[in-house]
């Protein structure tokens, strides 16, 4: 019996059955079942893996099985996707793979081992491209095929041509929808000013972050410089970036963050204000992400307040600044149609009605943050979702709502001065789009809004 295969079954029920996240769950079950290092890796590609691919398995295990997965039981349902990822997307041998999923439908669902059997023998038989192609014949609009092939929900990829489109990149919506099928590389930010140590000291510079690397065992070198390094994609440290970098810091400058957890950008505005002698708060909502954003900026002396409220009911003078602050940074809650690479199940989870809600949210954040800055302070807006109702939909009603006391900042001016190397960045400046199949990083959305009066 194959420990491995076992833990990931497990896991993909949890998701399945109590809306668990892959990404907490399965460190828990690797250690509580003791996997070796190897199985370990290899519970960690078969979860991931076939919670990603699982709208595409489905649909190569309806032609095999020659019926509907509304049909199978939701737990053989399971044995069959986790063999489907084994047997057309890993090089785990056809035996191997059959054998161990049967083994494993024999311990929880004996009465479907022969139907186990048979369905992954039939898959089997077809290489993994003949099966891409059987599937996408079975597709009657280019959408459903697009959806079928790259495992997306197709409500997902209307939303995901629509915000390629409007930022100029109609025709990457493959390559976008294929790179997030691919586990990230664990990214790395060394917090400036903390230490000596470069990003280049400590492993290889990221393209475009002064502070972001990767290594060969980032988690040792994490626990190796106590809090000066941490993990963090390369596109949210440039969003931190481009609101502590837009302009000159002056000392006694007045921050706040004000969705702050779980506190990765925190940790990097905090050690750019204290650079800058700048003051820093911090607020979020729900109390658990606080303590996680007192334990991410633990390691940066600076005495930084966090509060735990709703950002929408603000008092700034309680927050020691009567006068308003001078940047804020709103790290809007969204959808995280941006990082569906880093949370496998979270394509199938997300509705088309969540939309709605995030961005009238969204909308009554940007009015909350408007009102706490002072005239001439900077607003940056961040998302790490590009759809166009949480990005450029939520500007475009903020600037109705506050006319001209508001003004756009050439943000893609800032990212360019911020990045190390030369950046792509398309659109008319006063926003930028990151993407994953574009930059390697989240698909983040940042705009710099200035406060005029
Ligand atoms: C995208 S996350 C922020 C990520 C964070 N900036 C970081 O880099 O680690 C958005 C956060 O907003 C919080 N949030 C949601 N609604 C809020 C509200 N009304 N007021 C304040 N925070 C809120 C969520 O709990 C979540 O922690």
């Amino acid at each position: 019996m194959s420990p491995a295969r076992i833990v990931a079954h497990e896991v993909l029920g949890a998701v399945r059955d109590d809306e668990a996240y892959a990404n907490l769950l399965l460190p828990n079950r690797i250690e509580r079942s003791k996997l070796s290092e190897a199985d370990a890796a290899l519970a960690t590609e078969l979860t991931y893996g076939t919670l990603r691919l699982s709208g595409y398995y489905d649909a190569v295990i309806e032609i095999a099985a020659n019926r509907s997965v509304a049909q199978i039981d939701p737990a053989v349902l399971d044995i069959l996707r986790l063999g489907a990822h084994q047997l057309l997307a890993t090089r785990v041998p056809t035996h191997a793979a059959v054998h161990e999923q049967v083994v494993i439908a024999h311990r929880v669902a004996p009465q479907a081992a022969g139907f186990v059997n048979a369905v992954l023998r039939t898959l089997s038989r077809t290489d993994a491209d003949e099966w891409k192609t059987r599937v996408a014949a079975r597709a009657k609009t280019e959408d459903a095929r697009l959806a079928a092939v790259h495992s997306h929900p197709e409500w997902i990829v209307r939303a995901l041509r629509a915000a390629l489109d409007r930022d100029e990149r109609a025709g990457e919506l493959e390559a976008l929808l294929a790179a997030d099928n691919v586990s990230p590389r664990v990214n790395l930010a060394v917090l400036p000013g903390l230490g000596d140590e470069t990003p280049a000291d400590l492993g290889t510079p990221n393209t475009y972050s002064p502070l972001g690397f990767t290594a060969e065992r980032p988690i040792a070198l994490v626990g190796a410089h106590e809090g000066r390094v941490r993990v963090q994609d390369e596109g949210s440290q440039l969003a931190a970036l481009a609101l502590t970098r837009a302009k000159p810091v002056e000392p006694g400058e007045r921050w706040l963050d004000l969705c702050a957890g779980p506190g990765g950008k925190t940790a990097i505005l905090a050690t750019e204000a204290l650079a800058g002698d700048a003051v820093l708060v911090a607020n979020e909502l729900v109390p658990a992400r606080t303590e996680l954003v007192r334990r991410a900026i633990a390691g940066v002396p600076l005495d930084v307040p966090v509060r735990t409220g709703d950002g929408r009911d603000l008092e700034i003078a309680a927050l020691g600044s009567p006068d308003g602050f001078d940047r804020i940074l709103l790290d809007a809650p969204c959808t995280g149609l941006g990082a569906l690479r880093r949370r496998p199940e979270a394509r199938w989870r997300k509705q088309p009605t969540d939309v709605p809600a995030l961005s009238l949210l969204q909308g009554e954040l940007v009015d909350a943050a408007l009102r706490a800055l002072r005239p001439g302070g900077l607003l940056g807006y961040v998302t790490c979702s590009p759809h166009t109702a949480e990005t450029h939909g939520t500007i475009a009603a903020a600037r109705k709502r506050w006319g001209d006391r508001i003004e756009s900042v050439d943000t893609r001016a800032v990212i360019e001065a911020v990045a190390e190397h030369p950046i792509d960045v398309r659109g008319d400046g006063s926003t930028v789009q990151l993407w994953p199949h574009a930059h390697g990083t989240d698909a983040m959305f940042i705009a710099l809004l200035r406060k005029t009066s």
